[in-house]
């Protein structure tokens, strides 16, 4: 069985390389939807595949990160990247070009690690996720499967190449996550006690 559960960010860039004129030579924005995937055979105490409220922890901050940002690639060009930095206090560094097709990888590798390293609390089972789907507009959509997210032909995408600057570190609930996230750490999920006994 599959849930869904859709996050909002609005956020700038340029694709670089791209056919569309529009996109690869003038910043824009768009309103990003981020649909995340989950995916089990089996339920959690709740009767769940994974509640809604816990993908509103670390994962809505890892995604809302993006809010109000701008995004470049890592080898755009050095007075661009200056630029962006000096006058966006919110910015993220990324070692692919921002197109939904990326956004969508980038999104999958992030989560699938913090879905790794979360130490489940209600008896679930096999919970893993499925895909991220990535809106950039109303009319478009990247979606993004296990395979394509850690396909070197299509770049590669370690979570040590994704910077995110200081002022989007500090809003984050705790802005030492991602250093935890990259040191391993566990997520654990809140436990708490059972209404109805288990049969
Ligand atoms: N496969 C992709 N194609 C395009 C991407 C992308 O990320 N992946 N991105 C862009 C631009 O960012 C552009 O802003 C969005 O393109 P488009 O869908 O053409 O945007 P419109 O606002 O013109 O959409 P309509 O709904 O058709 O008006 C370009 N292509």
């Amino acid at each position: 069985m599959l849930i869904r559960k859709l996050f909002r960010f609005e956020n700038a860039h340029i694709v670089r390389n791209c056919s569309t004129d529009r996109c690869r030579r003038s910043i824009h924005g768009h309103s990003y939807k981020i649909e995340v995937l989950l995916e089990a055979h089996a339920f959690d105490q709740g009767q769940m595949v994974y509640d809604f409220g816990l993908m509103k922890g670390t994962i809505r901050d890892v995604i809302d990160g993006f809010d109000h940002a701008i995004c470049f690639w890592d080898r755009d060009d050095a007075e661009y990247i200056a630029w962006a930095k000096h006058y966006s206090a919110r910015w993220i560094s990324l070692p692919v070009s921002p197109s939904a097709e990326q956004f969508s990888r980038m999104f999958f590798v992030m989560i699938d690690a913090i879905l790794k390293n979360t130490d489940m609390s209600n008896g679930e089972a096999d919970v893993h996720l499925h895909s991220v789907i990535a809106h950039e507009t109303e009319t478009g959509y990247a979606q993004c499967f296990r395979e394509d997210a850690y396909n070197p032909r299509m770049g590669e995408i370690r979570l040590t190449d994704i910077v995110f600057s200081e002022q989007v570190k500090a809003e984050w609930k705790d802005p030492a996550m991602l250093d935890r996230l990259l040191r391993g750490d566990r997520f654990v999920n809140p436990a708490h006690p059972l209404q109805i006994p288990p049969q």
